[in-house]
């Protein structure tokens, strides 16, 4: 059991050094597998429990991986990948597994999936990525615990997705990239990842064009190859590093932030007091006035990001105010509330819509972390709380989140992780 103990009252101040993103290493390790001779390094590569799952499942297939921690890099060889059985034991536990099943598809001809994980935030569906792959030739067979897809080679077709999904996009690409002829993907994902990912296999051979605009050509090429590629910058974590500050009443200098990616998080921060000067490579944030209340409508990039929802939904509590939050992408990302209300706070929920009165005095006490997401909002609400919060299950932070107790002390924070 992996817990995070957190004493508040600190300001924090002081330099952090944001991660590599989360959310564009998975799709990458995923394409890294598309390359059938050859090493990819990833470089930039967060230490996180997901990238370690993920390793684990690369091998479980075939694959020969290198983590190398310090030098935050991942050394891929998919040469001699031979089980197209994704493990329920590990696929079971993060959701980037289902971002194997192109690289499955396109080197074995097949894909057995036992299981998709990730955080538990209601619904999630697969539809678009299935209903993708059998406009591409692919034949899929829904059982009720095992998915098993056959794929003969992909034909070229044109796909389209009922709503811009993130991992549905990177599938999607993936698997048209070695398909034969044109493929294009109609309403894609516009978020800074995709494009990440769209660089990495742009430079591993692949044809694509139109990323960014929600129509994605992808023109089909016989071979893709290793490369070497630096994962960008995790702008989950360094939102989460700015709401700290805006928590504290604090002063922090974000290494590597790209304040471009945080788009309307940037604007609501800024709403509610919290300032941003942008130099260079450096986000310095502070803040220093009371917070004011927000209104928050979740939605796809460039729309505010539902993954850092939980974490504002910390910073509306300090607010004088009510805030108001509505949960546009999920359908039941609203566990937090219970937990702020166990330290205090003042938060309605009717169905996907949260009232959040402040400001509310926190304290600190026992709760429970029921994803990535909220798991890290805890740590927050822990920041600014009288006395101690201790929050499990710290595994689901360390999901999402390296090295985080040690980058909160760097800040001056009283966090520690204890694992029993
Ligand atoms: C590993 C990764 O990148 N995870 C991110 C990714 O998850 P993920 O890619 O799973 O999220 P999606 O964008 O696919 O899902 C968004 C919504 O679309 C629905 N949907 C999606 C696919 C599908 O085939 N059918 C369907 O109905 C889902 O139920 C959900 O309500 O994007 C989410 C939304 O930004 C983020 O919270 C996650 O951090
Ligand atoms: C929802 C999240 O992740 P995943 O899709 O990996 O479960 C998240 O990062 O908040």
């Amino acid at each position: 059991m992996v817990r995070y103990r957190v004493r508040g009252g600190n300001a924090l101040r002081g330099t952090a050094f944001i991660q590599g993103a989360k959310n564009a290493v998975l799709p990458m390790i995923g394409a890294a597998l598309l390359a059938a001779r050859g090493r990819t390094v990833l470089r930039n590569v967060p230490i996180i429990e997901d990238v370690r799952r993920a390793v684990e499942l690369a091998e479980a297939i075939g694959a020969r991986v290198e983590l190398h921690e310090k030098e935050r890099t991942l050394v891929i060889d998919a040469s001699g990948l031979d089980s197209p059985v994704l493990p329920a034991e590990i696929a079971r536990r993060f959701r980037g597994s289902v971002l194997f099943v192109p690289a499955l598809l396109h080197r074995l001809g097949e894909a057995i999936i036992e299981g998709v994980g990730g955080c538990n935030l209601g619904s999630r569906n697969l539809d678009f990525h299935y209903l993708g792959y059998k406009r591409l030739g692919a034949v899929v067979n829904e059982g009720d615990a095992v998915i098993h897809v056959k794929a003969a080679g992909f034909t070229g077709a044109t796909l389209y997705l009922d709503t811009p999904s993130h991992t549905g996009t990177e599938n999607l690409i993936m698997a048209a990239a070695l398909a034969r002829g044109t493929t294009v993907i109609e309403n894609a994902a516009l978020e800074p990842e995709v494009l990440d990912v769209i660089d990495m296999l742009t430079r591993m051979g692949a044809k694509i064009s139109g990323g960014g605009t929600g129509f994605i050509t992808v023109e089909g090429v016989d071979e893709l190859h290793a490369v070497e590629h630096t994962v960008m910058p995790d702008r989950l974590d360094a939102g989460v590093f700015a709401m700290a500050a805006a928590m504290t009443g604090g002063e922090v200098n974000l290494v590597g932030a790209d304040l471009d990616h945080l788009g309307v998080v940037r604007y609501k921060l800024e709403q509610m007091g919290v300032e941003f000067a942008d130099h260079g490579a450096v986000l310095h944030v502070r803040r220093d006035r009371p917070l004011r209340p927000i209104n928050v409508i979740t939605d796809t990039y460039p729309g505010f990001a539902t993954d850092l929802q939980s974490p504002i939904m910390a910073v509306a509590c300090l607010a004088d105010g009510a805030s108001y939050i509505h949960e546009r992408i999920f359908d039941g990302r609203f566990a937090l509330a219970t937990e702020l209300n166990k330290m205090g706070a003042d938060i309605e929920v009717k169905e996907n819509s949260a009232v959040v009165r402040g400001a509310t005095p926190l304290r600190g006490t026992q709760v429970t972390a029921h994803d990535l997401r909220s798991g890290i909002a805890l740590v927050l609400a822990g920041l600014a709380a009288e006395g101690e919060t201790v929050i499990e299950s710290g595994y689901l932070i360390d999901r999402g989140h390296s090295y985080l107790a040690e980058r909160m002390q760097a800040l001056g924070a009283d966090v520690t992780q204890e694992i029993s």
